[in-house]
């Protein structure tokens, strides 16, 4: 049978990346799918705003809601401090199977757990499966529909602290309208949005950028 997107993406990685090298990885990936075939990475333009809010922010825990093929999993991993990991959520065996090896081959595997399952049965586990008493900054990309009530279930398990960051792909194209309805008018959180394009095209797309406020 035919390969998917995922395993093709993944085989340009091997054949065009060089290993251990995360920057390469991320540019063999952005060549791939400006010049072959799209693929719903945050891309390169909304890649920079990630990275400076990753490099802002520091965190010492950070969590990732959908890996797909660990494009961002990379981007974020290679900026994070020695001695801090990403944890990232993915539904999908077929896509985490494909993240785990590019992860592999950019050479972050130690920085970085990848988890298997829906980020609604694994959000409420994240203190007793990694000790994680509350993560500094949260990337949010997975199924548009997740977002919010994803971020009220980061609330109850008490997983945000004041000043945790949450910063969120999309919340254009697709979009997502009742997560950015809740964070820009909930007292709890002071939002700001940054204006950019969906990846790899014209349309416009942007990253909502909330710090939680306790
Ligand atoms: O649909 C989009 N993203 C959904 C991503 C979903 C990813 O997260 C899990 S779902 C999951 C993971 C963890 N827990 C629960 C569910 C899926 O298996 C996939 O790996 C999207 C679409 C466009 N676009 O232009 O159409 C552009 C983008 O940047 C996008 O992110
Ligand atoms: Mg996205």
């Amino acid at each position: 049978t035919r390969s998917t997107r995922p395993q093709r993406l993944l085989r340009a990685v091997q054949k065009k990346a060089i290993k251990g090298d995360p920057q390469s990885v991320i540019s063999t990936i952005d060549y791939f799918c400006r010049h072959s075939e799209w693929a719903m990475n945050v891309g390169d333009e909304k890649g920079v705003i990630l990275d400076s809010v990753v490099c802002e922010v520091s965190p010492s825990t950070a969590l990732e809601l959908g890996t797909y093929c660990g494009y961002s999993t990379v981007r974020i991993a290679r900026l994070l401090p020695p001695g801090t990991k990403l944890i990232t959520l993915e539904f999908n065996p077929d896509y985490a199977a494909v993240a785990r090896q590019i992860i592999e081959y950019s050479g972050l595997q130690d920085k970085i757990c990848l988890v298997e399952g829906a980020s609604g049965d694994l959000i409420p586990k994240m203190q007793e499966l990694f000790g994680i008493k509350t993560f500094d900054f949260v990337f949010l990309d997975h199924w548009k529909d997740r977002y919010l009530p994803d971020i009220k279930l980061l609330e109850e398990c008490q997983l945000l602290r004041k000043g945790s960051i949450l910063l969120a792909d999309n919340v254009i194209c697709p979009g997502t309208p009742d997560y950015l309805e809740y964070v820009r008018n909930s007292p709890r959180y002071e939002s700001k949005y940054f204006k950019s394009h969906l990846e790899y095209t014209k349309v416009e797309d942007g990253l909502e950028k909330s710090v939680f406020l306790g």
